[in-house]
């Protein structure tokens, strides 16, 4: 087994002629649960763009599952390991029921007239939404989820294409306390069921010290932190 996950050394990257993000160093070793801090512009979402490959970086490397992936040559690879759930993602405004959304986290818009979703992608799309329990809801319109369910729903849609590493941009922002609870549940399933290491931005420290197992705090795209849950007081 591959002894870490994610490793960025020197990460360096920015818009244009702005730098964001200075030599940031992060290891997350395989099957740990990391919540990132920042304050607003800390550059947090900069970090995932990165990783994601979704913004080229200026210099230094990125390291997923041992395989440098700094070069940005294997998209695919990439994107069939690292699972994401963006920040406030809903469905859009369109008639599609859950199990679609959560097919098309499988094979994305690839699917078309000549390319139908086999049994297979049908399977993992209901499995997964046995996981985060929303299977009973799977013929519902989308867009008459609530807040939390239709986060559970994007995190069904991360894991149809199995990934091993998912990155959570703030899961939890808008939910009240049952739904809060109930996301929290998802999260610790998933992650013991699918072996899964995790990154998650978070601007709650009750509740991913509660979930998660590390902090990190990014100020001003700089890491000034970086702790186990159970060495940081209070
Ligand atoms: N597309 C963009 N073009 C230019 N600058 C950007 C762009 N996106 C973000 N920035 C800038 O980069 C900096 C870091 O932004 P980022 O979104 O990574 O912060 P963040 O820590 O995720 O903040 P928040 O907590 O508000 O989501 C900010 O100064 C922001 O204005």
């Amino acid at each position: 087994m591959n002894r870490y996950a994610l490793e960025l050394s020197d990460l360096t990257m920015g818009y244009g002629n702005t730098t964001v993000l200075h030599d940031v160093n992060i290891k997350v070793k395989t099957g740990e649960f990391v919540s990132i801090f920042g304050e607003n512009g800390a550059g947090k979402t900069t970090l995932f763009k990165g990783i994601l490959q979704l913004l080229p970086i200026t210099s230094g490397s990125i390291t997923i599952f041992n395989k440098d992936v700094t070069q940005g040559k294997d998209k695919t690879w990439l994107r069939s390991q690292i699972g994401y759930v963006p920040q406030r993602h809903n469905q859009g405004n369109f008639p599609i029921c859950v199990f679609d959304a959560t097919l098309l986290g499988r094979w994305g818009t690839s699917f078309s007239y000549f390319k139908r979703p086999s049994k297979e992608d049908k399977e993992i799309a209901e499995k997964m939404l046995e996981v985060v329990d929303l299977k009973h809801m799977m013929h519902q319109d989308c867009r008459k989820l609530s807040g939390g369910q239709t986060q559970r729903l994007n995190i069904a849609r991360a894991l149809v294409r199995n990934p091993k590493l998912l990155l959570l941009d703030e899961p939890t922002t808008h939910l009240d306390l049952d739904s809060k609870a109930k996301l929290d549940e998802t999260i610790r399933v998933i992650r013991s069921q699918y072996d899964l290491s995790i990154l998650m931005i978070s601007h709650d420290h009750q509740h991913s010290r509660k979930i998660s197992d590390r902090v990190i705090q990014l100020q001003s795209g700089r890491i000034s932190t970086d702790h186990k849950w159970d060495e940081v007081m209070g």
